[in-house]
């Protein structure tokens, strides 16, 4: 290696035979020099009169020395910057395997500049020049169109959204696979056990194995073959490999050019190269012949895109793709798997893209929908839909308008058809699309009778293809199934499993007398996953649906069908769900539900359908034990709302509720009776539910009552007190009682923590007892619970409050409202202290007992040594009030020994 002090002069000079013949683009090595100030304008002008290119280097090498070493060490650097150029493609054979150099006549020039050790200097911050200025200019315009058309993409769905929630779409990681062969599309028969619906929808997420980026395909210098099913993202990552290369810094002089395949394939037949870089791309401003020679003289530094490739009919896409033009240019086609055949055997990296993975799904959704993610994020079907990108467009432009805009599932899967038909009718305006749906009428049809067929069948594969219009295949992806070693066929398979259910639901309205076969399979075991079509069909029946449905079936017919389809759909489930309730079985196999029932009312947002199904159910909605997401909370609520005139009993028992799905069900409490259970059961929902709930309104709906049950997690109470912490207002405690118990501990730590919180206590029993009634006991005398409880807490505050205890005990006293009776409770409170031997407290209860002016007892109930231990707590004689006689001679003794203490005796 050279040393930092070796001549620059007689670096250049010992390769000057070298350098003659093997230096490149003179003009770019002369300009970097004029630009340093190396060359005046008039050697630039002597150098550009030689009239060949090896005349030229002389020049320029033979004033360069003559300058001398500052010249000659310019010249270096400028050679090793733009060395890519302006030395050529560099050899490799003068090295043997170990890296040593070689006996051989090549001399190359690559490994001698970078032999040549440069000083550390400030050199490195300054733009040489890697081309003529046009090229680079052109550069420039290539980049700032690369950059808007990126900008327009991610523009272009914007429209989707609603005014008030446009969010700024931006390219998600997709899972690019790089592993796989055409075989990935292949699926093997699986023999192991069944998966269940939600594993099964699962299986749509792809797996991130190790991540590529955009960046990360354009650094690689191979020819790139992007496959993937319709609406996967491959324009989104060309588009943002388009992004990533207009705002790279890199100095390097390079082209980069996208052609949109689906728009232009018919203009490019008989187009020269020059024409479908310049004409349909961009044109240079300047210098035109130069940018072209600079283009195909380096044409590594050349990378084209062709999106959306079908064949390669057109010559110049084939002999761009052959090499036979700019042979060292890097192509990038993205093709459908449909169309990959014609590239198998193409020298490329193959890059599967499979869409969004879960992770991927989140950000997007986040992205979009932001708080309001969850609605998404906790439907199954609709989450494991959104690993196809386009579908994810359309999930998050449907759900990101807010109330009251209600949007069905069905509403969802509507737009992603017209969706996918619009952007495959060549994104056929908006208002055009209606005509064109008309026009593609058949087709759809029998790509609904194929999916009808193959749920029925309980199989993703399509047994035939209803037809190969580009319209039908966006929604498919094709499959190769592997029978066993030797044997594999072609088929076709919906996107989304949920996606073939709701075509399947089309076909039944167009079938209408298969409905109500459809209706009682969904009650059989062994068809029951037919049920999943019922909601679609209420959901494609209804008269709010945008218009997809009038374009494929006449309105009467639909009318017609509407007109007995709730019905007898009402009748059929509501009829089962009595008979579960009559066999009082938890699992009666066929899982339609009154939450199922709701889902589908939803769908239909049909009113009178409501009323009928709630007349049946006698207007009470039992969904105890469910799960309520945000969706089946909409459901509820619209079924809910439907009733104006009668008012629904509906139990919440253990249900689980997002603070989102009760913000939905709050919406409809006027149309519920509000009556026990219903308060506690609701508290019980926000004191455990995830995330933050909205605590002042379930106060504000029940005159600032808080309704706690005696047992329960200490979550529940731990959360109560927090609430009661809180807000200003101090808060109506009621305890429940659903059985005689005493209440459990952190109810009672509750109470000691946040008495100062409370307004008042009030007590109800849900339980018959012997001799009770279901009772509401608020102030007044105590039961056996109350009292229990009571006595709980000030021995509790006795053992722990320390100083604070009168007081604490004083207001426990109110809040139980027992200041008229307390002489008694006095003796109670003494009787446990001394039952559980908790004599350390006994000297804090003569303050206590102070202030009592009278003590009453009744002797048929209470010991006199209760009342003489007491008594023999106070300092002075106090009145007695003897209500009972006792006549026990053991209990007369005791009283008698009481006398000294009394002042009076009544
Ligand atoms: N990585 C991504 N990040 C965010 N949105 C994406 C992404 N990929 C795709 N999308 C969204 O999905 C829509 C469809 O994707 P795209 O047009 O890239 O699919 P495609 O695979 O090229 O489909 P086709 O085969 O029909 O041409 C895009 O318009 C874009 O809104």
């Amino acid at each position: 290696m050279a040393c930092s002090s070796q001549s620059a002069l007689d670096y250049v000079r010992q390769a000057r035979v070298h350098l003659v013949r093997e230096l490149k683009h003179l003009s770019v090595i002369v300009e970097n020099l004029y630009q340093r100030n190396v060359f005046s304008d008039e050697e630039v002008i002597i150098i550009q009169e030689e009239i060949n290119d090896y005349d030229k280097t002389r020049k320029i090498l033979d004033l360069v020395m003559r300058k001398g070493e500052a010249a000659c060490y310019e010249f270096l650097r400028i050679i090793n910057m733009t060395r890519k150029r302006t030395l050529g493609t560099p050899f490799l054979f003068p090295y043997n395997k170990s890296g040593a150099w070689t006996e051989t006549k090549t001399f190359d020039l690559h490994h001698w500049i970078s032999c040549y050790s440069f000083k550390e200097d400030t050199q490195m911050d300054i733009n040489y020049l890697q081309g003529s200025r046009p090229c680079h200019r052109y550069q420039a315009k290539l980049k700032s169109k690369a950059g808007r058309m990126s900008n327009e993409f991610w523009k272009a769905n914007k429209y989707l959204f609603d005014d008030s929630h446009k969010p700024d779409l931006s390219y998600t990681p997709l899972v690019l696979d790089t592993e796989g062969s055409v075989s990935t599309f292949k699926i093997k028969k699986s023999k192991s056990k069944k998966m269940s619906r939600p594993q099964k929808l699962r299986m749509y997420l792809p797996e991130e194995k190790s991540e590529i980026s955009p960046g990360d395909l354009l650094k690689t210098d191979k020819n790139i073959v992007l496959v993937g099913k319709a609406g996967i993202g491959k324009t989104a990552l060309t588009q943002e490999m388009l992004k990533v290369w207009a705002e790279s810094d890199s100095e390097e002089l390079d082209y980069m050019f996208y052609f949109d395949m689906r728009e232009t394939t018919s203009d490019f037949m008989s187009m020269s190269l020059e024409d479908l870089l310049f004409s349909v791309f961009s044109e240079p401003d300047e210098g035109k012949e130069e940018v072209l020679a600079d283009m195909k003289k380096n044409s590594e530094s050349v990378t084209i895109i062709f999106d959306g490739i079908t064949d390669l009919s057109s010559s110049v896409v084939r002999r761009l793709v052959e090499k036979d033009l700019l042979p060292d240019a890097k192509i990038i086609i993205t093709c459908r798997p449909d169309d990959e055949e014609d590239f198998f055997s193409w020298d490329s990296l193959r890059v599967e893209v499979k869409g969004f993975s879960e992770q991927s799904i989140e950000t997007y959704l986040s992205a979009t929908l932001g708080e309001q993610k969850s609605k998404v994020w906790s439907n199954l079907e609709l989450l494991t839909l959104c690993y196809v990108p386009m579908y994810a467009v359309m999930v998050a432009a449907c759900f990101s308008t807010e109330d009251p805009q209600p949007c069905t599932i069905t509403e969802v899967y509507i737009s992603i058809v017209r969706f996918c038909l619009q952007t495959n009718s060549n994104k056929t305006k908006t208002r055009h699309l209606e005509s064109y749906i008309n026009s593609k009428g058949m087709e759809i049809l029998s790509l609904a009778e194929v999916a009808f067929q193959a749920t029925e069948g309980k199989t993703a594969n399509l047994t035939e293809l209803p037809c190969k219009d580009s319209s039908v295949l966006s929604f498919l992806k094709p499959l190769v199934i592997q029978r066993n070693f030797t044997e594999r066929y072609a088929t076709h398979a919906f996107l989304h499993y949920t996606m073939q259910e709701f075509f399947a639901a089309l076909w039944l309205l167009k079938n209408p007398d298969k409905a109500k076969d459809v209706l009682q399979q969904c009650l059989t075991e062994g068809m029951k996953h037919m049920r999943h079509l019922i909601p679609f069909m209420c959901g494609l029946l209804s008269e709010k649906s945008p218009s997809l449905m009038k374009c494929l079936i006449p309105a009467e017919e639909l009318k017609n069908t509407s007109n007995w389809f709730f019905k007898e759909m009402i009748t059929t489930f509501s009829h089962c769900l009595c008979e579960q309730d009559e066999a009082d079985t938890e699992d009666s196999g066929s899982d339609v539900d009154i939450l199922f029932l709701c889902r589908c009312l939803y769908e239909s947002q049909c009113p009178d359908a409501c009323i009928y199904l709630l007349d049946k159910l006698d207007y009470c909605l039992d969904l105890a034990g469910e799960s309520l997401d945000p969706y089946s909370c909409y459901a509820v609520a619209y079924v809910v709302t439907q009733s104006k005139e009668k008012k629904i009993q509906l139990n919440l028992e253990d249900v689980m509720v997002s603070e989102h799905g009760m913000r939905r069900l709050f919406g409809c409490l006027k149309n519920v009776q509000w009556c026990d259970p219903l308060p506690r059961q609701l508290w019980k929902i926000f004191l455990l539910g995830e995330g933050p709930m909205d605590h002042i309104s379930l106060l504000a709906l029940d005159g600032n009552q808080l309704h706690l049950p005696v047992e329960g997690k200490r979550q529940l109470f731990e959360r109560a007190v927090k609430v009661m912490q809180k807000i200003s207002t101090k808060v109506n405690v009621c305890l429940y009682w659903n059985r005689p118990t005493p209440v459990c501990q952190s109810l009672c730590e509750l109470l000691l923590e946040a008495w100062p919180h409370i307004n008042s206590l009030s007590f109800r029993k849900t339980y018959r007892g012997p001799g009770l009634q279901d009772q509401d006991q608020h102030h007044g005398s105590l039961g056996r619970e109350e009292k229990g409880l009571l006595l709980d807490l000030c021995l509790k505050a006795a053992l722990h409050k320390g100083e604070s205890f009168l007081g604490v005990v004083n207001a426990l006293f109110s809040l139980f409202s027992v200041e008229n009776d307390n002489s008694n409770i006095y003796l109670d409170f003494y009787q446990r202290v001394e039952s559980e031997r908790c004599s350390s407290v006994i000297p804090k209860l003569r303050a206590l007992f102070q202030s009592v002016p009278v003590w009453f007892i009744d002797l048929s109930e209470r010991k006199a040594s209760i009342l003489l231990e007491v008594l023999k707590l106070q300092s002075e004689k106090k009145q007695v009030v003897l209500t009972s006689w006792s006549h026990e001679d053991s209990e007369v003794r005791s009283f008698l020994q009481c006398l000294p203490y009394i002042s009076q005796l009544r």
